[in-house]
């Protein structure tokens, strides 16, 4: 379990985060949303130390400080915002990074095996020998969650998986694997906190949400509970309608007001 308490972030006078408390469940996967600026990343980068904190962080019962460098190696991976975008190596070389907590010189078969279904998982299997600078935008992100998947590929219990908005530059298709994935990885017993804007992919895949705005709590719990028309228009500041969604009746929020039929008929006359 990965288990918050009274979270805060200040920089200079500055609140970012304020009194967060949350816990995730082994099996649970996890959604952060907000409006730009609520605290998203910062959160994340808590939760990674990249960040000075104050209160708790308990990764498996245990203060995340206790933890040591190379075991939190193979048990808490993170996905960033802003990858590097130059990396002068072939694509399957990217991904064995994500090994280098399991080998000193040269990678064994037990890495070159995960890698290898890792780039599956991603469908980057195809990619293996180009370089990855001459991938396209959502081609290199699914080389860095190959990367990632790599990383946890292991007998460890509870992992924590952390993904900073992997779905950007991903198109429909890839947005569902990507988060069928996930999915399956939290299925094992594993955890996942995920940072994302589409509101109806949180809807549909997330176990637990998260709403954040202005550094603080405005709510968390199931979709349905954080999902509804009232608190999404009042935090984003937007006219929306939460209705079900026909296949998989989860909230689907839908954004704008409904235009008067005078409009429309001006529009197509
Ligand atoms: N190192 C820093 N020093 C000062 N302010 C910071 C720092 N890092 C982040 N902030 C501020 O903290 C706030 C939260 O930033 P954060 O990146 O966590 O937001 P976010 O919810 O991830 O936003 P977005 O959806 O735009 O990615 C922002 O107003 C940002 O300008």
């Amino acid at each position: 379990m990965l288990a918050i308490n009274q979270l805060d972030i200040n920089i200079k006078t500055r609140k970012l985060l304020q009194d967060i408390n949350f816990s995730i469940q082994p099996g649970e996967l996890f959604v952060i949303i907000g409006p730009n600026g609520a605290g998203k990343s910062t959160l994340l980068k808590a939760l990674t130390e990249e960040i000075n904190y104050s209160g708790e962080i308990n990764f498996q019962q245990q203060s995340i400080k206790k933890w040591t460098t190379a075991k939190l190696a193979k048990t808490r991976a993170k996905f960033s915002q802003h990858h590097q975008q130059d990396i002068p190596l072939p694509v399957n070389e990217v991904v064995m990074m994500g090994r280098y907590p399991y080998f000193t010189s040269k990678p064994n078969l037990k890495d070159l095996k995960v890698v290898s279904e890792s780039l599956k998982l991603t469908e980057m299997s195809a990619f293996k020998d180009k370089s990855y600078n001459q991938l396209s935008g959502g081609e290199k992100q699914r080389v860095h969650l190959a990367r990632i998947f790599a990383q946890l590929n292991n007998e460890f219990q509870e992992k924590l998986m952390l993904l900073d908005e992997p779905l950007n530059n991903l198109d429909v298709y890839y947005q569902h694997k990507v988060l069928e994935a996930v999915e399956g990885f939290v299925k094992k017993g594993n955890m996942a906190a995920i940072v994302m804007h589409d509101l109806n992919l949180a809807a549909q895949f997330a176990d637990r949400i998260l709403l954040l705005k202005d550094g603080k709590m405005v709510k968390y719990g199931n979709p349905k509970q954080v999902l509804t028309s009232k608190t999404i228009c009042d935090v984003y500041d937007f006219p929306c309608k939460v209705m079900s969604h026909p296949l998989a009746q989860t909230p689907m929020i839908v954004f704008g007001e409904e235009k008067s039929t005078s409009i429309i008929q001006n529009i197509n006359p």
